[in-house]
């Protein structure tokens, strides 16, 4: 007997071979095909059995009756023993269970062979079988069961020989299969397999998704989707969320589990080649932030306004020439500076985003724009990014390919804490919007083949899994913008004052919006940082905490900590935790 790739027996029997070969054959296949055989099986066997009980015991049949209506009534209240979960499997169990136990009822009664017994068996399995046959999930248990079994050869055919699946599921889209790798194997590798395993498996390419276990480094999912969840565009329904302090719903991913994250106190890129459907997802994250009163929204679209001017009711502000960019990027950090000095005096170390006091987000339809054409509001942008976590003021930029020339000269790109790479053309660039390293980690968005599909990174988004963002048209845009324009708050007074300052200090200084001043990013972070020290507690702060109230580096913060240390102005209360000398704390008590 000759075995094919998926261990299926095959028919062809060497010569001279005994009966018992033919035998086990035969006794192979049919285990093979077991699924396929049960209407015919269970047929066989209710004809047996009623045939026997008829003989033996003719008058049994209430009691098959009775046994019947019993397992019905089990299979209808829990799917048990069928495990039938859906509602349309368990009223096919309830059907078939009274259809065989009302049959061996009669056959008991009458007779297997008694008209018209075997014609009405005959006509259930037909009825009973054609469903069966057809059944998609049915179909997919089989080809999971007849996987698992093949899985060693398959593995050893692909290099990943000595891989084993410890469990395999059926899911909504297709299956997956839990694997343990052999000692060394790590999930990089059986990434770099992917195209191998797809063809092992016999999959449609594309149909196979890796993901690692986070519990375990010699283990990992394997993912077949028979479909694609996301042929479809997936229509909007409106936004998730009323509040900047809760995740949005940007769409779904594969497994049809909500794609929810927090842009709260982050700084976000989006990435992807013209068409890949950025405005898209853009228009998605502005529809849900409209929808929150506590975040003010400013715009910034060089393209003319195309891409952002529909939104123009819910944003605060909205530029479109680079003067105006540059105006708009120096009064944010006008107002991050305003509300550090403020928060320095006060005893709040982040600004918790509320409607009285708004979160500031800025939002950049293609950035490599404003880089080109406006590069000192790419400066500005850059302090943003740098320093604008803690105060609730951060940068949403979308851009065809994030080159270091597209994002400006400055460590914008590195800021940016989510990133959302859409279609990109080169393999490599989704290490430029993604990351260094992350297209050998999976995360292969050149694969990605219709508008809206998307990979997130972004903090508890660390997989590369597949998703597809809400298709917001037109309609839904001009819907959104007039149901939310009413409830958009202004900028609290701090901020709207310091914006007021930044343009006094513009029209006393004679310095027009094409020749913004720069700003000073040294002095803010200074009394940011020795007020931060003046509050904190007794057991001191973390140098984690100081960087985030500063926005500044870690080395930044040490060298202004030995300093003040030498001065006698601050000390190291504990490892790694700092607050100012005491005798400060006794004046400010004072
Ligand atoms: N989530 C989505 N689902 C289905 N179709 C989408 C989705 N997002 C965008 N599209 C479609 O893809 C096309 C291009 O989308 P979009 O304009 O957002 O791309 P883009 O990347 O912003 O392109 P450009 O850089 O040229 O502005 C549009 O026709 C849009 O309808």
């Amino acid at each position: 007997m000759l075995r094919n790739r998926n261990a299926a027996p095959l028919m062809l029997v060497a010569d001279g071979s005994t009966a018992a070969d033919v035998l086990g054959a035969a006794g192979r296949a049919l285990y093979r095909y077991r699924s396929e055989l049960a209407p015919f099986t269970t047929a066989l066997t209710l004809g047996a059995a009623g045939a026997l009980l008829h003989a033996e015991h003719p008058g049994w049949w209430p009691y098959v009756a009775c046994a019947t209506a019993g397992l019905a009534g089990v299979v209808a209240a829990t799917g048990a023993p069928f495990r039938a979960t859906r509602r349309s499997e368990r009223a096919y169990a309830v059907g078939a269970v009274l259809a065989a136990g009302g049959w061996l009822a009669a056959a008991v009664r009458l007779g297997t062979l008694t008209d018209p017994l075997p014609t009405v068996l005959g006509l259930l399995v037909l009825a009973g079988g054609l469903p069966w046959w057809t059944h998609r999930r049915r179909r997919m248990r089989v080809t999971v069961d007849r996987t698992i079994q093949a899985w060693p050869n398959i593995a050893e055919q692909v290099g990943l020989g000595g891989s084993r699946v410890l469990s395999a599921v059926v899911d909504v889209w297709g299956w997956r299969a839990h694997i343990s790798l052999r000692g060394g194997q790590t999930v990089a590798d059986v990434v770099a397999h992917v195209p191998a395993i797809e063809s092992g498996l016999g999959t449609r390419p594309g149909a196979v998704r890796v993901e690692p276990d986070p519990a375990h480094a010699g283990r990992a999912t394997i993912r077949v989707l028979a479909n694609d969840p996301h042929a479809e565009a997936i229509a909007w329904s409106g936004p998730s969320v009323r509040s900047i302090t809760q995740p949005i719903t940007l769409g779904v991913f594969e497994d049809a589990t909500p794609v929810r994250v927090s842009f709260l106190r982050r700084h976000a890129l989006i990435g992807g080649i013209a068409g890949s459907g950025k405005s898209g997802i853009l228009n998605v994250i502005v529809a849900n932030l409209a929808a929150c009163a506590d975040v003010v929204l400013w715009g910034i679209d060089l393209k003319g306004g195309m891409e952002l001017r529909p939104w123009v009711s819910c944003l605060d502000r909205l530029a479109t020439t680079p003067a105006e960019a540059t105006r708009l990027q120096r009064d944010a950090v006008g107002i991050l500076e305003a509300r550090a000095r403020a928060m320095g005096d006060g005893s709040e170390r982040v600004w918790n985003p509320s409607p009285e006091h708004p979160a500031l987000i800025i939002i950049t339809d293609e950035y490599a724009e404003l880089a080109e054409n406006a590069p000192l509001a790419a400066d500005a942008a850059d302090s943003v990014a740098r320093r604008g976590r803690a105060l609730a003021v951060t940068e949403l930029a979308a851009t065809q390919r994030p080159t270091q020339q597209a994002m400006g000269k400055g460590a914008l790109r590195s800021q940016m804490d989510i990133r959302i790479a859409l279609r990109v053309r080169e393999r490599r660039d989704a290490d430029l919007i993604l990351g260094q390293g992350m297209l050998a980690a999976g995360w292969h968005a050149h694969t990605l083949d219709a508008p809206g599909k998307f990979l997130i990174s972004a903090e508890g988004l660390d997989h590369p899994r597949r998703a597809r963002g809400f298709l917001v048209t037109d309609d839904d845009v001009s819907g959104e913008a007039a149901r939310w324009a009413p409830i958009r708050p202004p900028l609290d007074d701090l901020s709207a004052a310091a914006v007021g300052t930044a343009r006094d200090a513009e029209a006393a200084g004679g310095s027009g919006p094409s020749e913004p001043q720069i700003i000073d990013d040294s002095v803010d972070p200074e009394s940011a940082l020795w007020a931060a020290l003046r509050e904190a507690p007794d057991e001191g702060l973390t140098i984690p905490e100081l960087i985030m109230t500063t926005g500044m580096r870690r080395t930044w913060i040490y060298a202004r900590l030995q300093n003040h240390a030498a001065g006698e102005r601050a000390i190291q209360v504990s490892r790694g935790r700092w607050r100012a000398a005491d005798p400060h704390r006794e004046a400010r008590a004072a």
